[in-house]
Protein backbone atom coordinates (compact mmCIF):
# COMPACT_ATOMS: atom_id res chain seq x y z
CA UNK A 1 0.00 0.00 0.00
CA UNK A 2 0.99 3.64 -0.55
CA UNK A 3 2.18 5.14 2.44
CA UNK A 4 3.19 8.20 4.18
CA UNK A 5 7.81 8.54 4.73
CA UNK A 6 6.78 9.64 8.08
CA UNK A 7 4.63 6.40 8.73
CA UNK A 8 7.40 4.17 7.60
CA UNK A 9 10.14 6.12 9.51
CA UNK A 10 8.12 7.15 13.39
CA UNK A 11 8.14 2.77 13.06
CA UNK A 12 11.28 2.67 12.12
CA UNK A 13 12.79 5.25 14.56
CA UNK A 14 11.07 3.62 17.51
CA UNK A 15 12.30 0.53 17.07
CA UNK A 16 15.75 1.13 15.66
CA UNK A 17 16.29 0.12 12.26
CA UNK A 18 16.64 1.92 8.95
CA UNK A 19 14.93 1.87 5.75
CA UNK A 20 16.97 2.32 2.84
CA UNK A 21 15.99 5.00 0.65
CA UNK A 22 16.55 3.97 -2.80
CA UNK A 23 16.68 6.78 -5.67
CA UNK A 24 15.42 6.13 -8.98
CA UNK A 25 15.66 7.99 -12.38
CA UNK A 26 13.25 5.42 -14.80
CA UNK A 27 10.72 2.14 -14.45
CA UNK A 28 13.95 -0.23 -14.61
CA UNK A 29 15.44 0.59 -11.36
CA UNK A 30 11.92 0.93 -9.92
CA UNK A 31 10.83 -2.71 -10.82
CA UNK A 32 14.20 -4.16 -9.59
CA UNK A 33 14.05 -2.23 -6.29
CA UNK A 34 10.32 -3.21 -5.93
CA UNK A 35 11.05 -6.92 -6.42
CA UNK A 36 13.78 -6.81 -3.79
CA UNK A 37 11.67 -5.16 -1.15
CA UNK A 38 8.87 -7.92 -2.10
CA UNK A 39 11.06 -10.53 -1.40
CA UNK A 40 12.42 -9.26 1.93
CA UNK A 41 8.81 -8.38 2.76
CA UNK A 42 10.47 -4.48 4.09
CA UNK A 43 8.75 -1.18 3.72
CA UNK A 44 10.23 0.78 1.14
CA UNK A 45 11.10 4.18 0.34
CA UNK A 46 11.63 5.20 -3.50
CA UNK A 47 13.07 8.60 -3.65
CA UNK A 48 13.70 10.78 -7.00
CA UNK A 49 15.89 13.76 -7.25
CA UNK A 50 14.88 16.65 -9.24
CA UNK A 51 17.04 16.16 -11.86
CA UNK A 52 14.90 12.54 -11.92
CA UNK A 53 11.75 14.47 -12.62
CA UNK A 54 13.19 16.87 -15.43
CA UNK A 55 14.14 13.57 -16.86
CA UNK A 56 11.10 11.31 -16.55
CA UNK A 57 8.66 14.16 -17.86
CA UNK A 58 11.19 14.95 -21.02
CA UNK A 59 11.58 18.61 -19.55
CA UNK A 60 8.31 19.39 -18.08
CA UNK A 61 8.75 19.47 -14.04
CA UNK A 62 4.95 18.09 -13.39
CA UNK A 63 4.32 15.56 -15.81
CA UNK A 64 7.95 14.07 -14.25
CA UNK A 65 6.43 14.18 -10.90
CA UNK A 66 2.95 13.18 -12.29
CA UNK A 67 4.95 9.79 -13.85
CA UNK A 68 6.24 8.84 -10.98
CA UNK A 69 3.67 9.17 -8.36
CA UNK A 70 1.44 6.79 -10.96
CA UNK A 71 4.28 4.61 -11.57
CA UNK A 72 4.68 3.73 -8.12
CA UNK A 73 0.87 3.77 -6.63
CA UNK A 74 0.19 1.23 -10.32
CA UNK A 75 2.11 -1.20 -8.01
CA UNK A 76 1.87 0.26 -4.58
CA UNK A 77 -1.59 0.18 -4.13
CA UNK A 78 -1.78 -3.78 -4.95
CA UNK A 79 1.31 -5.15 -2.81
CA UNK A 80 0.96 -5.27 0.78
CA UNK A 81 4.11 -3.87 1.63
CA UNK A 82 4.10 0.57 2.93
CA UNK A 83 5.92 2.01 -0.05
CA UNK A 84 6.07 5.97 -0.15
CA UNK A 85 7.27 8.21 -2.82
CA UNK A 86 9.56 10.96 -1.59
CA UNK A 87 11.31 13.87 -3.28
CA UNK A 88 14.98 14.25 -2.80
CA UNK A 89 16.64 17.22 -2.79
CA UNK A 90 14.19 19.59 -3.42
CA UNK A 91 15.55 23.11 -3.84
CA UNK A 92 13.15 24.70 -6.00
CA UNK A 93 10.05 25.70 -5.06
CA UNK A 94 8.41 24.61 -8.66
CA UNK A 95 9.57 21.04 -7.93
CA UNK A 96 8.27 21.10 -4.33
CA UNK A 97 5.18 21.89 -5.26
CA UNK A 98 5.19 19.60 -8.39
CA UNK A 99 5.72 16.93 -6.16
CA UNK A 100 3.21 17.75 -3.87
CA UNK A 101 0.67 18.79 -6.25
CA UNK A 102 1.37 14.85 -7.80
CA UNK A 103 0.93 13.33 -4.50
CA UNK A 104 4.74 12.39 -3.67
CA UNK A 105 4.09 11.32 -0.07
CA UNK A 106 6.90 13.64 1.01
CA UNK A 107 9.44 16.26 0.06
CA UNK A 108 13.12 17.21 1.38
CA UNK A 109 13.11 21.02 1.08
CA UNK A 110 17.14 21.54 1.05
CA UNK A 111 18.23 24.82 1.60
CA UNK A 112 21.01 23.62 3.55
CA UNK A 113 23.39 25.23 1.82
CA UNK A 114 21.93 28.72 3.47
CA UNK A 115 22.62 30.11 6.51
CA UNK A 116 20.70 28.90 9.16
CA UNK A 117 18.11 31.30 9.98
CA UNK A 118 17.46 31.22 5.91
CA UNK A 119 17.34 27.39 6.30
CA UNK A 120 15.07 27.68 9.06
CA UNK A 121 12.24 30.12 7.08
CA UNK A 122 12.51 28.58 3.88
CA UNK A 123 11.92 24.70 5.50
CA UNK A 124 8.82 26.74 7.70
CA UNK A 125 7.32 27.55 4.70
CA UNK A 126 6.91 24.19 2.89
CA UNK A 127 6.14 22.66 6.02
CA UNK A 128 3.31 24.66 6.48
CA UNK A 129 2.34 23.57 2.87
CA UNK A 130 3.17 20.64 2.62
CA UNK A 131 1.62 19.58 6.17
CA UNK A 132 -1.81 21.48 4.69
CA UNK A 133 -1.60 18.72 2.23
CA UNK A 134 -0.83 15.88 4.14
CA UNK A 135 2.68 14.96 2.67
CA UNK A 136 5.41 15.07 5.61
CA UNK A 137 9.12 17.00 5.12
CA UNK A 138 12.76 16.20 5.44
CA UNK A 139 15.15 18.91 5.86
CA UNK A 140 19.00 18.91 6.01
CA UNK A 141 21.18 20.54 8.58
CA UNK A 142 24.95 21.16 7.91
CA UNK A 143 26.53 20.41 4.85
CA UNK A 144 27.71 17.26 2.59
CA UNK A 145 30.32 17.70 0.38
CA UNK A 146 30.94 16.07 -2.79
CA UNK A 147 29.14 16.07 -6.07
CA UNK A 148 26.16 13.89 -7.62
CA UNK A 149 23.21 15.67 -9.91
CA UNK A 150 22.87 19.16 -9.14
CA UNK A 151 24.01 18.72 -5.38
CA UNK A 152 27.15 19.73 -4.74
CA UNK A 153 29.07 21.44 -1.93
CA UNK A 154 32.56 22.32 -1.18
CA UNK A 155 33.42 21.61 2.25
CA UNK A 156 31.51 19.26 4.50
CA UNK A 157 29.89 21.26 7.62
CA UNK A 158 29.11 18.86 10.16
CA UNK A 159 25.60 20.03 12.01
CA UNK A 160 25.48 21.57 15.40
CA UNK A 161 23.10 19.74 17.54
CA UNK A 162 22.04 22.65 19.56
CA UNK A 163 20.86 24.65 16.09
CA UNK A 164 19.19 20.97 15.38
CA UNK A 165 17.30 20.85 18.37
CA UNK A 166 16.37 24.89 17.45
CA UNK A 167 15.42 23.71 13.78
CA UNK A 168 13.08 21.01 14.41
CA UNK A 169 10.94 22.79 17.05
CA UNK A 170 10.93 25.73 15.25
CA UNK A 171 9.72 23.92 11.60
CA UNK A 172 7.87 21.65 12.73
CA UNK A 173 9.83 19.07 10.55
CA UNK A 174 9.44 15.42 10.11
CA UNK A 175 12.56 13.59 10.06
CA UNK A 176 16.12 15.83 9.65
CA UNK A 177 19.18 14.83 7.74
CA UNK A 178 22.08 15.99 9.48
CA UNK A 179 25.73 16.21 7.94
CA UNK A 180 27.89 13.94 10.10
CA UNK A 181 30.81 13.82 7.20
CA UNK A 182 29.18 11.76 4.39
CA UNK A 183 29.42 13.11 0.64
CA UNK A 184 27.63 11.99 -2.28
CA UNK A 185 28.82 10.31 -5.06
CA UNK A 186 31.61 7.48 -5.78
CA UNK A 187 34.46 9.08 -3.78
CA UNK A 188 33.49 9.62 -0.75
CA UNK A 189 36.36 9.61 1.51
CA UNK A 190 40.51 10.24 0.61
CA UNK A 191 41.43 7.55 3.42
CA UNK A 192 38.96 5.52 5.94
CA UNK A 193 35.79 6.39 6.53
CA UNK A 194 35.36 9.24 9.36
CA UNK A 195 31.93 10.02 10.49
CA UNK A 196 30.98 11.90 14.15
CA UNK A 197 29.28 9.16 16.01
CA UNK A 198 28.91 11.44 18.97
CA UNK A 199 27.71 14.23 17.32
CA UNK A 200 24.78 11.96 15.49
CA UNK A 201 24.28 10.73 18.75
CA UNK A 202 24.07 13.95 20.38
CA UNK A 203 21.15 15.37 17.81
CA UNK A 204 19.02 12.23 18.05
CA UNK A 205 18.97 12.94 21.77
CA UNK A 206 17.99 16.43 21.53
CA UNK A 207 15.97 15.92 18.41
CA UNK A 208 13.84 12.74 19.13
CA UNK A 209 12.98 13.04 15.43
CA UNK A 210 13.65 9.77 13.06
CA UNK A 211 16.86 10.70 10.75
CA UNK A 212 18.25 10.68 7.78
CA UNK A 213 21.73 9.60 6.05
CA UNK A 214 22.54 11.25 3.26
CA UNK A 215 25.81 9.60 0.84
CA UNK A 216 25.17 6.39 2.48
CA UNK A 217 26.53 4.27 -0.09
CA UNK A 218 29.39 1.65 0.75
CA UNK A 219 30.65 1.43 -3.18
CA UNK A 220 30.46 -2.38 -2.39
CA UNK A 221 34.05 -3.34 -4.11
CA UNK A 222 32.75 -6.19 -5.38
CA UNK A 223 30.22 -4.27 -7.77
CA UNK A 224 33.16 -1.69 -8.44
CA UNK A 225 35.50 -4.85 -9.64
CA UNK A 226 33.05 -6.29 -11.94
CA UNK A 227 32.60 -3.23 -13.84
CA UNK A 228 35.91 -2.17 -13.71
CA UNK A 229 36.53 -5.96 -15.23
CA UNK A 230 34.11 -4.87 -18.18
CA UNK A 231 35.62 -1.16 -18.58
CA UNK A 232 34.31 0.55 -16.41
CA UNK A 233 36.74 3.57 -14.61
CA UNK A 234 35.93 4.11 -11.17
CA UNK A 235 39.83 4.31 -9.64
CA UNK A 236 39.81 5.28 -5.99
CA UNK A 237 35.82 4.81 -5.26
CA UNK A 238 35.45 4.27 -1.70
CA UNK A 239 32.13 4.44 0.35
CA UNK A 240 30.94 4.53 3.76
CA UNK A 241 31.58 0.88 5.11
CA UNK A 242 28.18 -1.21 6.08
CA UNK A 243 29.61 -2.24 9.59
CA UNK A 244 29.62 1.60 9.85
CA UNK A 245 26.50 2.19 8.61
CA UNK A 246 25.25 -0.03 11.41
CA UNK A 247 26.79 1.90 13.78
CA UNK A 248 24.20 5.02 12.37
CA UNK A 249 21.39 2.74 12.79
CA UNK A 250 22.49 1.93 15.99
CA UNK A 251 22.96 5.43 17.26
CA UNK A 252 19.56 6.76 15.52
CA UNK A 253 19.48 6.93 11.45
CA UNK A 254 16.67 5.56 10.27
CA UNK A 255 16.57 6.49 6.85
CA UNK A 256 19.53 5.62 4.51
CA UNK A 257 19.68 7.21 1.22
CA UNK A 258 21.16 5.26 -1.50
CA UNK A 259 21.64 5.88 -5.88
CA UNK A 260 25.20 5.44 -6.20
CA UNK A 261 25.30 1.76 -5.04
CA UNK A 262 22.33 0.93 -7.62
CA UNK A 263 24.04 2.94 -10.38
CA UNK A 264 27.27 0.82 -10.06
CA UNK A 265 25.49 -2.59 -9.96
CA UNK A 266 23.50 -1.44 -12.62
CA UNK A 267 26.45 -0.34 -14.71
CA UNK A 268 28.35 -4.01 -13.90
CA UNK A 269 25.48 -6.21 -14.99
CA UNK A 270 24.97 -3.74 -18.45
CA UNK A 271 28.59 -3.93 -19.63
CA UNK A 272 28.76 -7.62 -18.32
CA UNK A 273 25.88 -8.74 -20.43
CA UNK A 274 26.72 -6.28 -23.55
CA UNK A 275 30.08 -7.55 -23.67
CA UNK A 276 29.40 -11.23 -23.04
CA UNK A 277 25.76 -10.91 -25.52
CA UNK A 278 27.52 -9.21 -28.73
CA UNK A 279 24.53 -10.11 -30.72
CA UNK A 280 21.57 -8.84 -28.41
CA UNK A 281 19.44 -5.87 -28.91
CA UNK A 282 16.56 -6.14 -27.05
CA UNK A 283 16.84 -3.62 -24.41
CA UNK A 284 14.36 -5.86 -22.18
CA UNK A 285 17.38 -8.53 -21.71
CA UNK A 286 20.46 -6.09 -21.67
CA UNK A 287 18.33 -3.71 -19.40
CA UNK A 288 17.63 -6.57 -17.50
CA UNK A 289 21.13 -7.93 -16.64
CA UNK A 290 21.74 -4.78 -14.92
CA UNK A 291 18.65 -4.97 -12.79
CA UNK A 292 19.49 -8.18 -11.78
CA UNK A 293 22.56 -7.04 -9.44
CA UNK A 294 20.62 -4.06 -8.59
CA UNK A 295 18.01 -6.21 -6.95
CA UNK A 296 20.58 -8.36 -5.59
CA UNK A 297 22.64 -4.66 -3.66
CA UNK A 298 18.83 -3.95 -2.55
CA UNK A 299 17.73 -7.46 -0.44
CA UNK A 300 21.48 -6.89 0.85
CA UNK A 301 20.95 -3.54 2.32
CA UNK A 302 17.27 -3.99 3.44
CA UNK A 303 18.82 -7.35 5.55
CA UNK A 304 21.43 -5.48 7.26
CA UNK A 305 19.47 -2.23 8.15
CA UNK A 306 17.11 -3.95 9.72
CA UNK A 307 14.52 -3.27 7.50
CA UNK A 308 14.00 -6.84 6.10
CA UNK A 309 10.45 -8.39 7.57
CA UNK A 310 9.39 -5.18 8.85
CA UNK A 311 6.75 -5.03 6.42
O1 LIG B 1 22.26 11.00 -0.34
C1 LIG B 1 21.99 10.46 -1.41
C2 LIG B 1 22.67 9.15 -1.80
O2 LIG B 1 24.01 9.35 -1.95
P1 LIG B 1 24.99 8.18 -2.49
O3 LIG B 1 24.17 7.02 -2.99
O4 LIG B 1 25.78 8.83 -3.58
O5 LIG B 1 25.84 7.78 -1.31
N1 LIG B 1 21.07 10.99 -2.24
O6 LIG B 1 20.35 12.05 -1.81
C3 LIG B 1 20.84 10.42 -3.55
C4 LIG B 1 20.97 11.38 -4.70
C5 LIG B 1 22.05 12.41 -4.61
C6 LIG B 1 21.90 13.43 -5.71
O7 LIG B 1 21.51 12.86 -6.91
NA1 LIG C 1 16.04 13.15 0.89
ZN1 LIG D 1 21.53 13.23 -0.56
Amino acid sequence: MYVNTKDILEKASKEYYAVPAFNINNMEFFHAILDGALEKRAPLIIETSEGAIKYAGNGDILKGARYFVELVRLFADSVDIPIALHLDHGKHFEYIIAAIKAGYSSVMIDASEEPFEENMKKTKEIVKIAHAAGVSVEAELGQLAGVEDNVSAEESVLVDPQQAKIFVEETGVDFLAPAIGTSHGAFKFKGDAKLDFERLKTVKELTKRPLVLHGASSVLPEYVKLAEEYGADLGGAKGVPEEELKKCVELGINKVNTDTDLRIAFIAGLRKYLKENPKEFDPRHYLGAGKKLVKEVVMNRLEFLGAAGKA
